[in-house]
């Protein structure tokens, strides 16, 4: 991915990723951010709600991410998100282990589907934050059980939400419409760009420990 933009912080405290992510840092440093890497703990990403949408759980886990990791400081810009894909009215998380890859790869294969990020900007000296989702449409072809065997064989499916990595380079998933690559691998820079640049305007005064409440469900 070239040509990743890169916005100004909105105040002077130091930017920290959020996240464990290989994916995001990579992006984060494609486009040229200064940050630390400063992950959130497992417990951030839990609890289920059912009636949650793909788009709302996203926002959720991106705001408690953020959470976990703002209140170990005083002076810094915190960056969270969550991705998943969906399909079918399911929401398709990180794989456990090689089956439910390849349960999830089947799923996909011959459909049209979402992947949604949620992504929290949180910071810390004036505790004001922003949640925002993006959404890329995808297209998968139908794919051959030699194919499917092919995939899982490389593991290139661990650890990536859906089980499949656009990044790895794979002719049979395509974005639909001209949507955002970046957001697909994990972190929609575009959108980031234009959050950091309008954080003053976007931002909303985090009260307890919630934020909207219409759009942040826990
Ligand atoms: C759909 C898709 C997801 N992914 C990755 C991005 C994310 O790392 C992962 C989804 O898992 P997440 O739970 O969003 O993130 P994570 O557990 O990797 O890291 P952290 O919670 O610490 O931020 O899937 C790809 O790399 N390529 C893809 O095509």
């Amino acid at each position: 991915m070239n040509n990743l933009p890169k916005a100004a912080l909105p105040t002077d405290e130091p930017l920290v990723l959020a996240s464990g992510s290989p994916r995001r840092a990579q992006l984060m440093r494609a486009a040229g951010y200064d940050f630390t890497v400063d992950p959130a703990g497992d417990e951030a990403e839990c609890g289920v709600c059912s009636r949650e949408t793909a788009p709302e759980l996203v926002a959720r886990y991106a705001y408690r991410k953020a959470l976990d990791v703002v209140t170990r400081y005083d002076s810094a810009i915190v960056l969270a998100a969550d991705t998943v894909a969906s399909c079918k009215g399911y929401i398709l998380g990180k794989p456990k282990d090689e089956a439910h890859a390849e349960s999830m790869l089947r799923m996909l294969s011959g459909t049209r589907h979402d992947v949604y990020t949620g992504v929290c900007l949180w910071s810390a000296k004036s505790q004001r934050c922003i949640v925002d989702v993006s959404r890329t449409q995808l297209e998968m072809q139908t794919l051959t059980d030699q194919m499917l065997a092919d995939y899982l064989e490389t593991m290139l499916w661990e650890g990536k939400a859906g089980s499949f990595g656009y990044q790895d380079g794979n002719d049979w998933i395509s974005i639909v419409g001209g949507g955002s690559e970046s957001n697909v691998v994990g972190l929609p820079m575009e959108r980031l760009a234009e959050l950091l640049e309008n954080f003053d305007a976007l931002a909303e005064t985090v009260n307890n420990g919630s934020v909207d409440p219409g759009w942040v469900i826990d």
